[in-house]
């Protein structure tokens, strides 16, 4: 069962005012500002530390040994390790970790609320804004942390809507697992689309994904704005050179074999589309060391006022 955490908080003048029976009992306010000082309020297995360029990220430690941090600039998880300490994701050296320019390079950024090419900047603003702490919990010693956003003038410089954003990361032995709710907080609908942009790690010249034959594709190779229409006929797609592809109506799970002898089970509900994407010689550097299958959803969602849209993934060591 799960119970949310206890606050060890001192009391402090600018604590929220949520009663203690309130199923949110970390209101962003109090959490965040907690976090700038450092002190240790959150459920067993979840701290705030300081990450690259001072940055605040999350640390969840589970107890059979699995680890995962977590930015709270774009929400970015950028590190999960099983117990023998292999870290499944990746994250590009060419990262930034500024707070200007978003983490976009590495680990699981989201695209929201546009995934792009279109209007708005490519893969929407999410990604490169700060978060905060909703709640933070523990299930059976398995620790989770829900982030928040909401939107601000910047997101309504792009996007003009009133929306919130809840993403609940939840660490187990040997898998993650991400929810992802949005909810239409304005009096008129909205639609956006969206994706999970995630970088695993992998040797690329053995690597590949099966669960995708048969599916609809959008090749976006070589124009990203009028990608080509074709069909999936592959048992397992592999990455020779350079791919960018949009599979409609993704299984809801994949199989990733890493080339680095893990298998990696992929698996989802409601994010009905996939993304894979490899740069090639375009990221001489590293691109034999990473891979991106993404969940998404492509296919636009339109939310009425109230209504929410949910969506989770699960990534799993098979
Ligand atoms: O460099 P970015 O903005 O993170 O995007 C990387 C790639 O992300 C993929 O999801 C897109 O399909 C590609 O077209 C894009 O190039």
């Amino acid at each position: 069962m799960a119970a949310s955490c206890a606050s060890t908080l001192p009391s402090l003048s600018f604590v929220s005012s949520s009663s203690s029976n309130s199923p949110r009992r970390f209101r962003r306010s109090r959490v965040v500002a907690m976090a700038s000082v450092g002190q240790k309020v959150y459920a067993p297995g979840v701290a705030v530390s300081e990450g690259n360029g001072g940055l605040p990220k999350i640390d969840l430690k589970s107890p059979h040994g699995s680890e995962a941090e977590i930015y709270l600039f774009g929400a970015c998880v950028t590190s999960f390790k099983v117990p023998n300490g292999k870290n499944l994701l990746f994250v590009r050296p060419d990262a930034v970790f500024n707070g200007q320019k978003p983490i976009s390079s590495g680990g699981i950024p989201h695209c929201f609320p546009q995934f792009g090419p279109g209007p708005m900047q490519q893969h929407g603003f999410a990604r490169n804004v700060n978060w905060s702490i909703a709640d933070s919990e523990v299930t059976e010693g398995d620790p989770a942390v829900t982030l928040e956003l909401k939107d601000d003038s910047y997101s309504r410089s792009m996007w003009d809507f009133s929306f919130q954003a809840l993403y609940k990361v939840s660490l187990h032995s040997t898998s993650l697992s991400t929810t992802l709710k949005i909810t239409n907080m304005d009096d008129k609908p909205f639609s956006f689309n969206s994706a999970l942009h995630t970088y695993f790690r992998a040797s690329i010249a053995g690597v590949s994904v099966k669960g995708l034959k048969g599916c609809k594709t959008l090749n976006k190779d070589p124009d990203p704005k009028n990608p080509l229409e074709g069909k999936e006929e592959r048992e397992g797609v592999t990455f020779p050179g350079f791919v960018d592809c949009i599979y409609l109506g993704a299984p809801s799970q994949l199989i990733l074999d890493n080339g680095l002898g893990d298998k990696i089970a992929i698996s989802n509900s409601s994010w009905s589309d996939a993304v894979l994407w490899n740069p090639h010689q375009q990221m001489e550097a590293c691109y034999k060391d990473f891979v991106c299958v993404e969940n998404a959803k492509i296919e636009t969602v339109q939310l009425e006022p109230k209504q929410s849209w949910v969506a989770e993934q699960k990534i799993e060591l098979v």
